[in-house]
């Protein structure tokens, strides 16, 4: 593995989980810095990690040849503002932002720096190196290409998309995507406890019910997630009722729409960051 210094810039839920999947996937933890203003947080991630960790984000800069922005996009512009004051000279480094709902037009505006920019959206599985990255640029050499991909292979799968555009696409396909496998989880396990599982339980049988079925697709990509389901459903029996009544209440149509309402909100970001 290269010896780059990776600085991230914000470590917050997901810069957590991207460090999480490179340490346990072949980086030294030596080659990481993570910032944060808040201390308590920055406590958890030297604790948990061994990392260098600093709140100060000029200091992480000036050493890093990579840096992930990892600030809500509502910050962004502060942030930017503190490197453009402290004259920071990015020329030669690549600087990764993983917000949703900022251009690289905008943040090349931000950083006002000719920086080798990179937009990715990765997601919080990437803890577990099960993570998704959608990655866009068109500034970088195949040589970063490679390194960038490194990092992200290390928490998980990465694609490389061929628009900007695509970003918020991806957003909704596996960006936000954990969040609603989480509610789907969260509403089979509030209902296993209402029919007498203890909390305990509840959680186990979801989540393992979860990971058995998503282990089931992985394992047989040659049979359609359609037949994978309709192999759980016998005719006229208990799963055809569950499954008809999820259709009733058009649960397909709600996920569709629930997945055009995150492209809306990224493409408004864009406009109102
Ligand atoms: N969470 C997710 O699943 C995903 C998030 N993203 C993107 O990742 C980015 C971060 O999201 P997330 O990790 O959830 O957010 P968090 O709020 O958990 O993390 C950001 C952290 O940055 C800190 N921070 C803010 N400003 C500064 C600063 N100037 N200097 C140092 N630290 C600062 C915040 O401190 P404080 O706690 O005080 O606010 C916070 O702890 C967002 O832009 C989001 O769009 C992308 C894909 C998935
Ligand atoms: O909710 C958000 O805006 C971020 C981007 C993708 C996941 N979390």
């Amino acid at each position: 593995m290269s010896n780059k210094t990776i600085a991230f810039i914000g470590t917050g839920n997901m810069s957590y989980a991207i460090i999480g999947g490179m340490l346990k996937n072949g980086f030294s933890a030596r080659n990481i810095i993570a910032t944060n203003r808040n201390q308590e947080k920055l406590d958890k991630v030297a604790q948990d990690f061994t990392v260098q960790t600093t709140s100060d984000n000029i200091d992480a800069i000036k050493r890093a040849d990579v840096i992930v922005l990892s600030v809500k996009p509502q910050m962004m512009e502060a942030l930017c503002e503190t490197f453009r004051l402290a004259n920071i000279d990015l020329t030669d480094k690549v600087v990764i932002s993983v917000a949703a709902g900022i251009t690289l037009a905008r943040l090349k505006e931000m950083l006002q720096s000719d920086a080798k920019l990179v937009r990715c959206m990765p997601n919080t599985p990437s803890l577990v190196g099960l993570g998704v990255s959608g990655l866009f640029s068109q500034d970088i050499n195949e040589q970063e290409q490679r390194f960038i991909d490194q990092i992200f292979s290390a928490t998980g799968m990465t694609v490389w998309l061929h628009s900007e555009s695509q970003i918020n696409d991806i957003i909704a396909v596996t960006g936000s995507s954990p969040a609603y496998f989480f509610l789907f989880m969260q509403a089979i396990e509030e209902k296993a406890k209402a029919l007498g599982f203890n909390e305990q339980q509840a959680r186990q049988l979801v989540q393992q019910t979860a990971l058995g079925a998503a282990q089931m697709a992985i394992s047989q990509p040659d049979i359609s997630l359609e037949q994978l389901r309709a192999n759980v459903t016998s005719k006229g029996g208990t799963t055809h009722a569950a499954i008809e009544s999820m259709k009733d209440n058009q649960l397909p149509l709600t996920v569709a729409n629930a997945m055009d309402a995150c492209i809306a909100r990224a493409e408004e970001m864009e406009k109102q960051i």
